[in-house]
């Protein structure tokens, strides 16, 4: 089985430290309106107030801007952004030395905030609630805890796993925010934007391709820009066309969808073993060699919020929409009545 394109994937590679693509202020960034004008509105009254803001979740899939966003709110507080993640806290120390350094309503983003360790977690408490911290110090019978005052300070954690953060790390945040997946209109007009600062000329109808098939995802988008510029620089004129971006396109093994060699698997292994479904996540992970968690937060969401796949309490169904896509022949369903196109007693 050939290893996807990691270009295609939302994941992160070191290329997106790439700053050249990165929005820096709130102006700039573009969809998820809901959430911007919100955000808006909570850091006008913080500033206001003059204090911290309210401690914020952003949640979704990958690539969709959470890291973004939590450097676009430091910087339009006017605060210092300092960045850690759950898995590299390891210990109530670590978490400890962070929070004691943080300047008065500074902003701390703690990324992959599920996978953060209980006991690191316990310490968040007191501390997202009253700024304080709890130590203990010594051990045994001589142990006893002191309590340190924090500067007041805004959390914001990000997640691709809503459903992995315990209830008490949930309900402590003041300013829970969903990422939703990018609009094809949103997607164009950050491709025109990110060739713009690329330097690139760009056809409408060219940018329009690349927003169509980038997986609802801006990370993809961005990539699939670089690349589609690669090709335009090589073997076109330097400018990016419809048709040089399709070439490139297809060339990755993007299809016009925007869907890639790793989702088509799965769609046609529901489609070719199990009739389409429904079929369990443990069986397709096992039969596809990819781990259960990159099934449900990278393959997934895009091909739910597409209605290609459906989730059921039996398991995963293939959608009609994903038939038509793969070529195939959805199988009859029992008791249902005959599609509607074509002759009624049609022999097959
Ligand atoms: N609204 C947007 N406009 C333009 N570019 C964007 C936007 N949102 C994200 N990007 C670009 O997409 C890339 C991915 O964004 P970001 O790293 O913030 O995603 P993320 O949600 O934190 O992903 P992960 O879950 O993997 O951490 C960045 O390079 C950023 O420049
Ligand atoms: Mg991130």
């Amino acid at each position: 089985m050939t290893e996807p394109d990691p270009t295609l994937r939302p994941d992160r590679l070191p290329e997106d430290s790439d700053r050249a693509l990165r929005p820096q202020a709130l102006e700039e960034f573009v969809g998820q309106a809901e959430a911007r004008a919100n955000l808006r509105v909570f850091i006008e009254s913080a500033k206001m107030r003059g204090q911290a803001m309210d401690h914020t979740l952003f949640h979704g899939p990958p690539g969709l801007g959470k890291t973004t966003l939590a450097q676009i709110m430091a910087r339009e507080l006017g605060v210092n952004f300092k960045m850690t993640s759950g898995p590299v806290l390891a210990k109530a120390g670590d978490l400890a030395a962070i929070l004691t350094n943080l300047e008065r309503n500074d902003v701390l983003f703690i990324d992959e905030i599920h996978r953060m360790n209980p006991a690191v977690e316990e310490v968040l408490y007191p501390a997202m609630e009253d700024f304080e911290l709890d130590l203990v110090i010594g051990e045994g019978p001589a142990a006893r805890t002191v309590r340190i005052e924090l500067q007041p300070f805004t959390l914001v954690g990000a997640t691709t796993r809503l459903g992995l953060l315990t209830t008490p790390l949930r309900d402590r945040f003041g300013i829970p925010t969903r990422l939703q997946f990018y609009t094809e209109d949103e997607l164009d007009l950050i491709v025109a934007r990110g060739a713009r600062l690329l330097g690139i000329p760009a056809d409408p109808d060219g940018t329009r391709e690349i927003a169509k098939r980038a997986r609802g995802t801006p990370r993809i988008a961005g990539r699939l820009l670089r690349r589609v510029v690669d090709f335009a620089l090589v073997e076109g004129d330097g400018r990016l066309t419809r048709a040089i971006a399709d070439r490139a396109l297809t060339r990755l093994g993007v299809d016009h969808l925007g869907l890639d060699g790793a989702d088509r698997r799965y769609m046609m292994l529901m489609a070719e073993h199990y009739g389409g479904g429904p079929v369990g996540v443990e069986t397709l992970s096992a039969a596809l060699s990819e781990s259960r968690d990159a099934i449900e937060e990278v393959i997934e969401p895009y091909l739910l919020q597409q209605g290609l796949v459906q989730r059921t309490p039996r398991g995963r169904m293939l959608g009609q929409r994903a038939w038509r896509h793969l070529g195939l022949d959805a199988p009859p369903v029992p008791g249902a009545a005959p599609p509607p196109q074509g002759e009624l007693f049609e022999d097959r």
